[in-house]
């Protein structure tokens, strides 16, 4: 094996998020998965339940021993549900290994909030303190400097991408913003539960959790972050017949007259060299379909001078820069890597 590759082990592999960890990392130039892991089919090979693996280098998947997989691996994903996470977390950090998690358990500094938006118990705050929030484009220089990593929710990604600039240069006001946000059915786990049955979704449209979905606090909190003040938002998702992709369509107040030529320059100007963040020209608004498959969030912004508003669409693809493809974005990140490695895919189109 070559010395210089770091070796990668993935937990939760037969869930959506492991998967794709999978697929992604397999043309990954500096890392080889050397255990996926499987808490539910340890032993078997994983092409067994996803042939579309069948050529990987790892094959047979690892039970979740946490001393078998010290020995084996240098950094470990959890692709793990929320309760999970939690518990895992501190094993792999006190055995050495770098941890980038992909729940919601490390995303909120406040236990209080986890408790009311997840109804379940909080990690230890100490850990909670030490997990730096993986929002690469933002806090990509406190992920350069950690080796445990909270990888932020599909929605909240996809949402404060299009939102951080313009309320970190007070263009518009925070506490006026309204986000719509859409999830392709991906968005929901592999699980089986009815609302993601094919008959209750196909040629159907629904909102769900509203008024109390769990990225919420997790937006409120960076956003209030960026504007210096306490922001809360209304944000509502719907569940589309799609199988990947999210669109957030978010409407706020302008606090000044501004065109979508100002728009486009500042978003230009704060990812400036940001290859994952593309802002679209005055007048061009992305569809889901434009960053299938890849780790690019798309941006486009109409401003109303009727009302006096801002519309911002953005999209992302929930399992790459939603999940998988940000969880690796951050391990380039704190490897002091180009953020890119890995991840240089052109969309699948149509
Ligand atoms: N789907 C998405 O678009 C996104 C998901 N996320 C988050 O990423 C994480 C994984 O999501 P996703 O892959 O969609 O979920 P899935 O439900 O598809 O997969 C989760 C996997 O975790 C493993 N698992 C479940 N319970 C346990 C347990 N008690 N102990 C150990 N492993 C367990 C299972 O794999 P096995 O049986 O092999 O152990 C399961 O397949 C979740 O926290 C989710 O919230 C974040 C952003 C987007
Ligand atoms: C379509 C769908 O059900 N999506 C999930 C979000 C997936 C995700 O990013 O959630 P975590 O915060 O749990 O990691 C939801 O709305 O709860």
């Amino acid at each position: 094996m070559n010395s210089a590759l770091i070796r990668a082990a993935i937990v939760g592999s037969t869930g959506y998020g492991g998967v794709e960890l999978i697929r992604l990392l397999q043309s990954h130039p500096k890392v080889t998965v050397t255990s996926v892991i499987s808490s539910s089919t340890a032993g078997a090979p994983i092409a067994e339940g996803f042939p579309h693996l069948t050529e990987i280098r790892t094959d047979l998947l690892d039970g979740l021993d946490v001393d078998l997989i010290r020995g084996k691996a240098d950094v470990v994903f959890l692709a793990t549900p929320h309760g999970v996470s939690m518990k895992l977390a501190p094993e792999f950090l006190a055995a050495g290994l770098k941890v980038i998690d992909l729940s919601g358990d490390f995303r909120l500094k406040s236990g209080e909030v986890y408790r009311q938006w997840y109804k379940h118990e909080p990690a230890d705050q100490e850990l909670v303190e030490r997990a730096v929030y993986g929002l690469s484009e933002v806090y990509g220089e406190q992920v350069a400097k950690s080796d445990f990593i909270s990888n932020p929710g599909c929605f909240t990604t996809t949402s404060l991408l299009g939102l951080y600039p313009a309320v970190k240069a007070g263009w518009i006001d925070p506490n006026s913003i309204i986000i719509d946000a859409k999830s392709g059915v991906s968005g929901a786990g592999r699980g089986l539960n009815l609302s993601s049955h094919y008959s209750e979704i196909n040629e159907n449209f629904k909102a769900y959790k509203i008024n109390r979905h769990q990225h919420t606090p997790e937006i409120e909190q960076v956003l209030t972050e960026a504007a210096g003040r306490p922001v809360v938002t209304t944000f509502t998702t719907h569940l589309v017949p799609m199988t990947r992709g999210i669109m957030a369509t978010m409407y706020a107040s302008l606090t000044e007259k501004r065109s979508d030529a100002d728009f486009v320059e500042l978003y230009r100007q704060f990812y400036e060299g940001r290859k994952f963040v593309r802002v679209r020209p005055a007048g061009h608004w992305p569809a889901t379909k434009e960053v299938y498959g890849t780790n690019y969030c798309d941006i486009g912004f109409s401003v109303d001078e009727r009302t006096g508003r801002l519309t911002i669409i953005s999209v992302t693809d929930n399992l790459v820069k939603g999940a998988a493809g940000q969880a690796i974005q951050n391990l380039n990140l704190l490897m002091n890597w180009d953020e890119t490695l890995g991840l240089q895919f052109t969309p699948v189109y149509p």
